[in-house]
């Protein structure tokens, strides 16, 4: 993607469909009059009341033990400079959404207009009540310095300026590992710091207390080295004043085991990195660009370990990774600080991790065969789950111990399935499905690649490297649309079915298509005809194995895609039935329903097949299927032969595939409700169990639901997903969104990887 267009990508994505990131959402019920008498007036004022009462009530009654304010005046935005306050919005509005998405805390951005220190101390502090933690971001130093210094002292908030003690703690803990790495001694290596801000400090003061000496250290800022024969300076630059006689970065580079920046970006040379000592380690954290850029200084020096602050290479040192955790684990306790006992144990928590063996889903998310620590995994990723179940415990723990919890945790094992439970778990299938995808991308062909949506996710396809797209349809068309959206692909195929002009291709599908309806009236001469159909010519691309995967039915309605492509491309063997699943991402997870979109009316066997192959495609996702066969009847609780349908299926599953979690017939409720269904119906299969799939009597009850959640819901699904074909072939649902056909696209490369490795297999 060229830099134009993802400068628009990035537009669009902040504005479109609803201009910013976060929105704020009621937790409590508000259907009836009742409810807002409780919500609001006159049932408000009991929680008032109580709070009056005693202060403390307010982490009981009111949404604040959770509510972390991200305030910023905008005077050092990333590394943009002092750009404003409305400027700084879309980076603390960001930050909002990693505080929800890693840890589920709630953020409320704030954008201060002061660069008066006195103002907007005592702006923070009058907003304060509001908020269970404070964190201060991207204000310039020195100012940053005493407005921490001031409201951690006068507020009984955790106070942290995350561009300080954030980079600090994810720094420091890579530090840490890099250093074993390289088998050197924190007290003895040579430390070069570019910056000398709020950032460059507290990461230096931590490398201090870690055992850095602070003669080994050359910190620079704008004006060069920071030297003690230098005026003027403020009582942070002075901590790091250097007595040696050096003046610019290439003296101080000399022979130095470490460069840390945190000021601009390019600043660094090869040369400077040649000159470095053995195995130098290099952290350029400036965003979003780097002091050097990480290609240009892996491909000056073998022997380097290096990291920049940026999600795109290896080794991402950036604050992302700490924030959320140390805030959870702070709130968790309600800490009246962060201090400097809960920064070493967040530091300590993860550069342990990063040693621990990776599980196979960060593998998967980072499109990583097997990361291990090393040079190039010295801390670990943002989307590691063990993170909130790692770091938010280390951090509350040594709340406890330092004496600033006022609410201490008793039940550890208890605090840390309550922190796995908070992660929904819908992102990160999408991300598996994408890193999966990515491992071992496949040569996808897309039907209807003249249509403007189906080419922009052919085009995401291609540039995220999950699939080797093919597009097929009217040329003109597809170049016009491809030069609209700048995707720009030499080694795309562009094939117009009605206008291909290698005779020789054209003829060898006309061929494949005849030998299988020969029998049914089928001449060559018809053949060659039908192979000017867009859906004619991509099937059999996929019979005689000229790609390995097909997206089709973007713009035409389920049925009548459906049809041709049985006929074309048939049932896997030993399959006497296809049908669909629809991955939904509900609150409680993600849910398989079944079938969505193709048998009316099933019998009990097509019933227990279904099931079956929902099972294998939950597999494919990393997801242990825990099945109910939903009813109207619970058990037996009616004779009608509609119920009777789902108890035979059941009866068929638990006698010739005793190892399935399954069981019915049930209803709904029963089978996502779990207390009500370890109550009432201790006996079943599924009791003290989470649900997961739901296999439905018939299509209407399946279609219905599976709509009616993505409506009133928002329930984001993916599928249907096309379950018993012989190829890989998926049929998008008529006008679907450039999200849907990717997940689709990614879903078909995944399917015809595991086709490839025969197990689990799809059909
Ligand atoms: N990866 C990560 O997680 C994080 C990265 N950062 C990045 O670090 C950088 C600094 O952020 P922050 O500390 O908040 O900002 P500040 O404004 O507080 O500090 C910037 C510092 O950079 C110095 N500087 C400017 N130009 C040069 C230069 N050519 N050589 C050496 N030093 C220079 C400034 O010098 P002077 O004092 O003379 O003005 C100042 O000390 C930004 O790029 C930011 O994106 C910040 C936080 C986290
Ligand atoms: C990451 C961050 O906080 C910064 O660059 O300012
Ligand atoms: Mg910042």
């Amino acid at each position: 993607m060229s830099k134009q267009s993802k400068r628009l990508e990035a537009l669009v994505y902040h504005a479109k469909p609803t201009p910013g990131k976060i929105k704020v959402v009621p937790t409590k019920k508000y259907a009836t009059q009742r409810d807002l008498s409780l919500a609001y007036s006159p049932g408000v004022a009991e929680p008032c009341l109580e709070i009056a009462k005693d202060v403390e009530n307010v982490y009981k009654y009111t949404a604040k033990g959770n509510l972390v304010a991200v305030i910023s005046n905008g005077t050092a935005v990333l590394g943009l400079g002092n750009i404003g306050p409305e400027a700084s919005k879309p980076v603390m509005e960001g930050k909002g959404l990693l505080f929800k998405i890693f840890a589920d805390i709630d953020v409320f951005d704030i954008e201060v207009d002061t660069e008066d220190i006195e103002a907007f101390i005592a702006t923070v502090k009058n907003i304060a009540p509001t908020f269970g933690g404070i964190n201060l971001e991207d204000i310039k130093a020195p100012e940053a310095f005493e407005i921490e210094r001031r409201l951690k002292e006068e507020l009984d908030i955790p106070v942290m300026h995350d561009d300080q003690h954030g980079t600090a703690i994810i720094s420091a803990a890579a530090l840490l590992n890099a250093l074993e790495i390289a088998e050197k001694k924190i007290d003895e290596v040579k430390i070069v710091v570019s910056g000398a801000g709020a950032a460059a400090i507290s990461c230096t003061r931590l490398y201090q207390a870690f055992g850095a000496k602070r003669e080994n250290i050359v910190m620079l800022d704008s004006k060069g080295v920071i030297r003690d024969d230098r005026t003027s300076l403020t009582s942070e630059k002075a901590e790091f004043a250097t007595h040696r006689k050096i003046d610019t970065l290439d003296e101080a580079m000399l022979n130095a085991d470490v460069f840390v920046g945190l000021s601009q970006p390019d600043i660094v040379t090869p040369n400077m990195l040649l000159s470095m000592a053995a195995n130098p380690i290099v952290f350029a954290m400036a965003n979003p660009n780097p002091e050097i850029q990480y290609q240009l200084a892996v491909d000056t020096r073998d022997d380097i370990i290096m990291a920049t602050g940026r999600s795109d290479h290896p080794n991402q040192v950036n604050n992302v990774l700490g924030f959320p955790f140390i805030f959870r684990g702070a709130l968790d306790v309600r800490a009246t600080k962060i201090n400097e006992a809960m920064k070493m144990a967040a530091v300590k928590a993860l550069s342990d991790l990063a040693k621990e063996s990776v599980p196979e889903q960060v593998n998967i998310a980072y499109a990583e065969t097997k990361l291990t620590f090393g040079k190039d995994y010295i801390i670990p990723k943002p989307f590691d789950p063990r993170l909130i179940a790692v770091v938010p415990p280390a951090v509350a723990k040594a709340a406890m111990e330092s004496g600033v919890a006022k609410e201490p945790i008793e039940d550890w094992d208890r605090y840390k399935n309550s922190l796995l439970e908070r992660l929904g778990s819908d992102n990160k299938l999408v991300r598996m499905l994408m890193g999966r995808a990515k491992t071992n991308p496949k040569r996808v062909v897309f039907a209807e690649a003249d249509q403007l949506d189906v080419l922009k996710a052919a085009q995401i396809a291609y540039d995220e490297g999950i699939a080797h797209p093919i597009l097929l349809g009217r040329k003109k068309v597809i170049l016009e649309l491809m030069a609209e959206i700048e995707f720009i692909a030499d080694d795309v195929a562009i094939i117009d079915p009605k206008s291909d002009k290698e005779t020789k291709r054209k003829n060898r599908y006309a061929k494949a298509y005849w030998e299988k309806r020969k029998r049914q009236g089928v001449t060559i001469y018809s053949a060659e005809k039908v192979m000017r159909e867009r859906n004619y010519f991509a099937a059999m691309m996929v019979n005689v194995g000229d790609a390995d995967a097909l997206i089709t039915g973007y713009s035409r309605n389920y049925p009548s895609v459906v049809r041709p492509m049985l006929e074309l491309i048939g049932m896997a063997d030993g399959v006497t039935r296809v049908a669909t699943t629809n991955v939904m991402m509900t609150q409680r997870g993600p849910m398989f329903l079944s079938d969505t979109s193709i048998n009316i009316d099933p019998s009990a066997k097509d019933l227990a097949k279904i099931a079956r192959m929902t099972s294998r495609v939950s597999k494919m996702f990393g997801i242990e299927p825990v099945t109910a066969m939903i009813s109207y009847s619970n058990f037996g609780s009616s004779e009608n032969p509609r119920a009777e349908k789902v108890r035979e299926a059941v009866a068929y599953l638990h006698k010739a595939h005793p190892e399935m979690i399954v069981d019915g017939e049930l209803q709904t409720d029963f089978a996502l409700n779990q207390k009500m269904l370890q109550d009432i119906f201790p006996f079943s299969k599924l009791a003290g169990r989470k649900v997961n799939t739901l296999i439905f009597p018939n299509l209407d009850s399946a279609n219905i639901t599976y709509k009616l959640l993505k409506e009133l819901n928002n329930a984001e699904s993916i599928g249907p997903i096309m379950m018993g074909m012989r190829k890989p072939v998926h049929i998008l649902q008529l006008g679907a969104s450039v999200d849907e056909i990717v997940n689709m696209t990614a879903i078909a490369v995944i399917d015809a990887q595991e086709r490839e490795k025969r197990m689990p297999k799809l059909a």
